[in-house]
């Protein structure tokens, strides 16, 4: 194979979804192997489109629309890359790959939703300088995924980087992707500093042939990479999916969401005056979807177990302007307990756990009451520095709905 066929080879992105044997099966048995093997082919790659909720309280879809026209009109906001052309396609000349257009959502019951078509996958030519051997980044998937919507990549998405690269040098990115582990688990098998030598006795680069996702510019050295926590690693100048990023655009008025959680919070049909438990709200993509349904009036109590989650959440809801979100450090895990024998409810040991438990009386035809007794560590405090935890008692009565959905973790009780 010449230089440019090994390069057309190795530079692509061509991934292949591995399931463990047992998945695979059942899904082959019930999809047949034809439809399961495009399925899966069609989950290696991303969503040609990005989906967007419009904050309804704030703003209208038409609104939001048209801001969105102006803004690419003045400024473009894919970052440098061309793909966004908002609107009408304007003129035969505009049909080239890179067009994007704005629709919005056609399906019923949906009109606070704009989808922007991007494109891909595009074929890179990340030899432009063969007279240099190619720098190398490999990311984690899940930076790879923001990337492929749109985002730079981030200091800690980075896991391994050649040799001597400094800042402002071209680097090609690829994805890690987990593969099966020893101990029946799965891993990316790459330490985070790892040293990329972009030869064939590199123990990673037969792994990452087939899996580069774009280029970039880095931002900072490869010492400054693995030594600092924040800040742009590689500014992407090429990708071989092309969506525009909404980073800082419209913030407050739109949030961007892949469809089936928009329609998992209109599938709760959540009514204003209700109060609503999500139990695995970060970073409250879903929350802010059913409060604004809600027109802001009830109450939905967010949980999360992580901290700096949990800001997240209230960091959106203010932004959104929502004030019906109470949000607090909770693992969900601890949170419910099956009823005993006597039908009393349990009280938890741990400070930050909850006890809930499922009684069979029911006043209300959608489903089972629930009582919860909880103890709860109030976001923004730290339940590892007991100087500054304090619990609360939280001990409402719960009533399930008869949706109970699991589609991205949501996990919504109406109460
Ligand atoms: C995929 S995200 C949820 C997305 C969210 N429902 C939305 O619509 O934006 C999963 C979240 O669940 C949280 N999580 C996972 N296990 C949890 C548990 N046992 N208790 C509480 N939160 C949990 C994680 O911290 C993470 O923020």
């Amino acid at each position: 194979m010449d230089s440019s066929a090994a390069a057309a080879d190795r530079y692509t992105y061509s991934p292949r979804l591995r399931w463990q044997p047992e998945v695979e099966e059942y899904f082959a048995a019930a999809y047949g192997r034809d439809r399961f093997a495009r399925i899966s082919e069609a989950l290696a790659h991303p969503s040609c489109y990005s989906c967007i909720r419009v904050n309804t309280l704030k703003s209208s879809t038409d609104a939001v629309m048209q801001k969105l026209i102006n803004l690419v009109d003045q400024n473009g906001i894919c970052g440098g890359i061309n793909c966004l052309e908002i609107g009408q396609q304007k003129g035969g000349d505009k049909t080239h790959e890179g067009i994007s257009l704005v629709h919005k959502c056609p399906y019923p019951g949906l009109d606070n939703v704009i989808f922007v078509q991007g494109s891909g996958p595009h074929v890179l030519d990340y030899e432009s300088q063969p007279e240099q051997s190619v720098k190398e980044v490999i990311v984690s998937r899940k930076c790879a995924e923001s990337v492929l919507r749109g985002a730079q990549v981030y200091v800690p998405g980075v896991l391994a980087c050649s040799a001597h690269v400094e800042k402002g040098d071209k680097v090609a990115v690829s994805v890690a992707v987990e593969k099966p582990a020893d101990d029946s688990g799965w891993t990316v098998g790459i330490t985070r500093g790892t040293v990329l030598q972009g030869v064939q006795s590199d123990v990673h680069y037969e792994e990452r042939k087939g899996l580069y996702i774009g280029q970039g510019i880095t931002a900072m050295s490869r010492s400054g990479i693995f030594r600092v926590l924040h800040g742009v690693a590689v500014e992407m100048t090429e990708r071989v999916y092309r969506l525009p990023s909404f980073n800082d655009v419209l913030e407050g008025e739109i949030f961007l969401q892949n469809l089936p959680s928009v329609v998992a919070a209109n599938v709760l049909d959540p009514q204003q005056g209700e109060r609503i438990l999500d139990m695995c709200a970060a970073p409250g993509g879903k929350t802010t979807a059913i409060a604004i349904l809600m027109r802001d009036k009830g109450e939905i109590v967010a949980l999360d177990r992580s901290h700096n989650k949990v800001m997240d959440i209230l960091k959106l809801a203010a932004e959104m302007d929502l004030n019906c979100i109470k949000a607090y450090k909770l693992d969900a895990l601890k949170s419910v307990r099956k009823i005993n024998e006597a039908g009393n409810v349990g009280i938890t040991d741990n400070c930050t756990g909850a006890t809930v438990t499922l009684g069979e009386d029911s006043d209300n035809c959608t489903g089972s009451s629930t009582k919860v007794n909880a103890e709860f560590t109030k976001a923004g405090e730290d339940s590892s520095t007991t100087s500054v935890v304090q619990t609360g008692r939280y001990h409402p009565n719960f009533y399930t709905s008869s949706v109970f959905t699991s589609v991205h973790y949501i996990c919504s009780i109406r109460l």
